[in-house]
């Protein structure tokens, strides 16, 4: 049955989540004309950028030389006058290019981002809901809450802020170098002599910053989890007056979260002001070295303003190296934890014969022997045979195993041995149309979504008329209380159903079930909830209901499946008589016993 699932809130991590990064680039490629219209426009707004102090440089020429300036030469033009002025008219142009680029590149990097966290973040619920049901079973809903919301949101702000940033930081480096090395091969040495220790430096932060953010990443995790699951609990946390302690809880879990980030932050903060020392070194160094060329006439003075301004330009932005490492480190976990995600196989696959149709409904397991995860068989060799269109019971102690052996029925889990038939077919082998498209199902804990009444009722057929959810409302005994109702079929429903009792959300699960017309019914204990007097209107309802199909009924109240074609008694995972009502009293074994026991003719702990 279930396989062995990540058992911890321990990220996912599979071998093409190595590379994360580059597995999301080949993963989408569709996106790639995008990023390279970005990159584009990044470049030419980073170019733009710097033109204006080229101009500085250039006007300073203008006037210190005069008719002999750069400007003057290129243009042809000998005025002065005329010279500013065109150096104006290039300084509005490439503002104004530097602009439209910036807005373009904002646009494209945004849009990049929002696309593929919109994407993924879709691929991933869809995989997610495709697992089996055992893995949800097997970690905590918050943890993969946590990936689908908190690492899809930190990999959109890494393509948003971070993947521009590091391209305008190569950028600079690249662009202000050009112009340096033009201007002297000295002063680049100098003005760059910072940039390898940075780099260096920040390679080194981020190693230690690393497992800082795993712990961070951890607590978050377990914090959303814990939060969830107390949100989902609040009932019994206010039946048992623990809200002090749960707060209490809470505030540990979340002090966890605290400490860990504080530790993250003090790491990463420590690294600007050695950012800062590294850049004063490269500033200086360009201010006083170019200054006494400039003065040995080695070195324009318009150059020497220029190269003054860049190395500013250059090294500014370098502070924030560590945070754009920062990011893409945040970023390429989140990638990796996603892909990790998606990567979980999926261990009970649909198979891809179709039914042939109108399907009997024939149900049989054979030598089935079936467990959780890495645990002992549950169930131990079961032999059973349901034929089409009969209602058959399957009785026992808590425990015994019936809802395991459901749950095999209608392929949630597959059996460590032997088969499960539909219609003699392995239901390995079936599509999932044909295999739990042919079944109705009501679960033990009956699961409602917000929404109306008639929404719910139609979940597993939502083209349904009107009238055939008033019908299936009424087959399941269901439509007298919901007439009562304010709004009858339009009644709003709560999340999870909670405005509407025990009893009545099991009917809703039954007229959901009848709805689909399935040629399988698969009932647990789909009526426990509900008094004699409602019992008694379901049975004939559903007498009426499975005249035609196939049921499969658990049930504890033994009065609710007497009149079954047969009734399967299970003991401690094996079937240990079966037989109908009154054969099974004639033969005066286990589930006389218990009939005994629920008519009152014996108390239960034996005594006549
Ligand atoms: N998801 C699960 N993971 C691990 N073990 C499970 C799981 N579900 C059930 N079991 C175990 O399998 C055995 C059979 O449980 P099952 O729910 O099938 O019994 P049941 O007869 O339906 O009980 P009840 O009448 O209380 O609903 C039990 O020992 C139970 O602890």
């Amino acid at each position: 049955m279930p396989q062995p699932a990540t058992p911890d809130a321990t990220p996912d991590v599979t071998p093409d989540a190595v590379q994360p990064l580059r597995a999301l680039w080949r993963r989408y490629g569709a996106y790639r004309s995008r990023f390279v219209g970005a990159v584009v426009a990044s470049t030419v707004n980073k170019v733009a950028d710097v033109v204006p102090e080229l101009l500085i440089g250039a006007a300073v020429d203008v006037v210190v030389r005069g008719d002999g300036s750069f400007v003057g030469a290129v243009l042809g033009v000998e005025s002065r006058y005329a010279q500013l002025g065109w150096l104006a008219v290039i300084n509005v142009v490439v503002w104004v290019v530097e602009s439209l680029s910036d807005y373009v590149a904002n646009v494209l990097w945004r849009g990049l981002a929002q696309g593929v966290e919109h994407d993924l973040r879709v691929e991933a619920y869809d995989h997610v809901q495709h697992l089996d049901l055992s893995w949800h079973e097997s970690r905590p809903a918050g943890s993969t809450l946590a990936t689908l919301n908190d690492d899809v949101n930190q990999l959109e702000r890494f393509l948003d802020i971070g993947a521009p940033a590091i391209l305008q930081t190569a950028l600079n480096v690249l662009i202000v170098g050009g112009v340096f090395a033009v201007a002297s091969g000295q002063l680049l040495v100098l003005a760059f002599l910072p940039i390898p220790l940075i780099v260096v430096g920040s390679l080194v932060f981020q190693r230690r910053l690393e497992p800082l953010y795993d712990r961070v990443r951890v607590a978050v995790a377990d914090l959303s989890g814990t939060l969830s699951a107390n949100l989902a609990g609040i009932a019994t946390i206010k039946a048992f007056t623990a809200e002090d302690r749960e707060r209490d809880r809470v505030a540990a879990v979340s002090q966890a979260y605290r400490t860990a980030n504080t530790d993250a932050i003090r790491t990463s903060a420590a690294f600007v002001p050695l950012v800062r020392m590294a850049i004063l070194a490269g500033f200086t160094c360009t201010l006083l070295f170019g200054g006494w060329a400039t003065l040995r006439g080695d070195l324009e003075v318009g150059l020497y303003s220029v190269l003054v301004f860049m190395t500013q330009r250059l090294l500014w932005p370098l502070t924030e190296v560590a945070e754009v490492l920062d990011l893409y480190q945040r970023g390429r976990a989140s990638a990796s934890r996603i892909l990790g995600l998606l990567e979980v196989p999926v261990t009970v696959p649909a198979g891809h014969t179709a039914l042939a149709r109108p399907v009997a409904g024939r149900v049989e397991l054979r030598g089935v022997r079936a467990g959780y995860a890495d645990g002992p068989d549950v169930l131990h060799g079961i032999d059973m045979v349901v034929p089409a269109g009969e209602t058959h019971a399957i009785v026992g102690a808590t425990g015994s195993g019936k809802s395991s052996l459901l749950r095999l029925v209608l392929r949630f889990d597959d059996p460590r041995q032997g088969h499960v038939l539909l219609d003699g077919q392995d239901v390995r082998d079936l599509d999932w149309d044909s295999l739990r498209g042919s079944m109705g199902y009501v679960a033990q804990d009956v699961f409602m979504f917000a929404g109306s009444v008639a929404d719910n009722i139609a979940y597993g057929r939502p083209d349904a008329t009107r009238e055939q959810v008033r019908a299936a409302a009424e087959g399941a005994a269901a439509l007298d209380f919901i007439e009562a109702m304010p709004q009858g079929l339009d009644t709003w429903v709560g999340e999870r159903g909670v405005t509407l009792s025990g009893g009545q959300r099991q009917r809703l699960a039954l007229a959901r079930a009848l709805l689909r017309d399935p040629a399988v019914l698969v009932l647990d204990e789909a009526t426990s909830a509900v008094d004699n007097e409602t019992e008694a209107a379901i049975q004939r309802s559903l007498r009426r209901a499975t005249a035609q199909r196939t049921a499969i009924v658990v049930a504890h109240r033994l009065s609710t499946v007497r009149h079954a074609h047969r009734i399967w008694v299970l003991d401690a995972g094996r079937v240990v008589e079966s037989g109908t009502h009154d054969e099974l009293l004639v033969h005066d074994g286990a589930y006389a016993a218990l009939w005994r026991v629920q008519t009152g003719e014996q108390d239960p702990v034996g005594r006549p």
